[in-house]
């Protein structure tokens, strides 16, 4: 394997029990924290209380830096065919930035999720901020070019924002519009309840050593 993605392509050989167990264990960890980011932003105590939760805080991080890990998390896997991507950026079991729990797949093609972005994503006031939406919607195009076999890295991302996004509850969505070659031309948008706000097409390009690889490496696998 020579690209550096392969090499972060890991089977780490855990039982599906223990995949459950770190769930469990880290997934409520990047709830809490996701919480805090927000608590940073809104809180109003005064500095004598913020003073005494930093403290707090330090307690913490001192505990969880006894043993940690020190780069990306990559892709993980076990014999049983469990693939974590728990470090991405839009939807990372163990990523507090990431706004998206889950990301839906139709048999039709379909790739969608229903989200929230709180004010931790603010760009206008009071909306979200444009590159969020441009996050969210290259993972949920790239997913839906996962999902229909044709996985790739984004070559080229157009975004049209049609109207403000607002912050809130959001829906997002995408599906493959057509195969050419390596390149898989995918569109999606981001809708609130009043309509598309964001719109995007993709071209997703396979990477030779994708190809390369394809026969040994399952690069469609649905991630958790
Ligand atoms: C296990 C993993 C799971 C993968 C699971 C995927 C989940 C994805 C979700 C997250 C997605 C990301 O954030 S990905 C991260 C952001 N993207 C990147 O970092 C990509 C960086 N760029 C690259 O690695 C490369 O430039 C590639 C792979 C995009 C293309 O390189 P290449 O493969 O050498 O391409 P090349 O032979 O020159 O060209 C092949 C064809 O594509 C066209 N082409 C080349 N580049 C582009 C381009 N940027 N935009 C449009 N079209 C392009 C060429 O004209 C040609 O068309 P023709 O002559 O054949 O007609």
């Amino acid at each position: 394997m020579t690209d550096s993605i392969l090499d972060l392509h890991i089977n780490d050989g855990l039982t599906d029990e223990e995949i459950d167990h770190e769930k469990n264990t880290y997934g409520p960890l990047a709830e809490d924290v996701r919480e805090l980011i927000l608590l940073a932003l809104q809180t109003r105590v005064d500095a004598d209380d913020v003073a005494r939760a930093r403290e707090h805080l330090a307690a913490a991080r001192e505990i969880l830096e006894r043993d940690r890990e020190t780069g990306p998390y990559g892709t993980r896997y076990n014999d049983s065919g469990r693939y974590r991507t728990w470090g991405n950026a839009v939807m990372g079991l163990r990523n507090a930035i990431a706004p998206i729990g889950e990301i839906h797949e139709e048999p039709d093609g379909r790739v969608w999720a229903d989200f929230r972005l709180n004010p931790a994503y603010e760009g206008p006031a009071g909306h979200t901020h444009g590159g969020v939406t441009a996050l969210v919607l290259d993972q949920i195009l790239g997913d839906a070019a996962r999902a229909g076999g044709h996985p790739g890295m984004t070559g080229t991302l157009t975004v049209r924002y049609r109207r403000r996004t607002p912050l809130g509850a959001l829906h997002a969505e995408a599906r493959i519009d057509r195969v050419e070659g390596r390149k898989t031309f995918v569109k999606g948008h981001i809708a609130d309840a009043e309509g598309v706000c964001v719109e995007a097409e993709g071209i997703f390009i396979a990477p030779q050593w994708m190809i390369e690889h394809r026969e040994n490496l399952d690069t469609s696998p649905r991630r958790e």
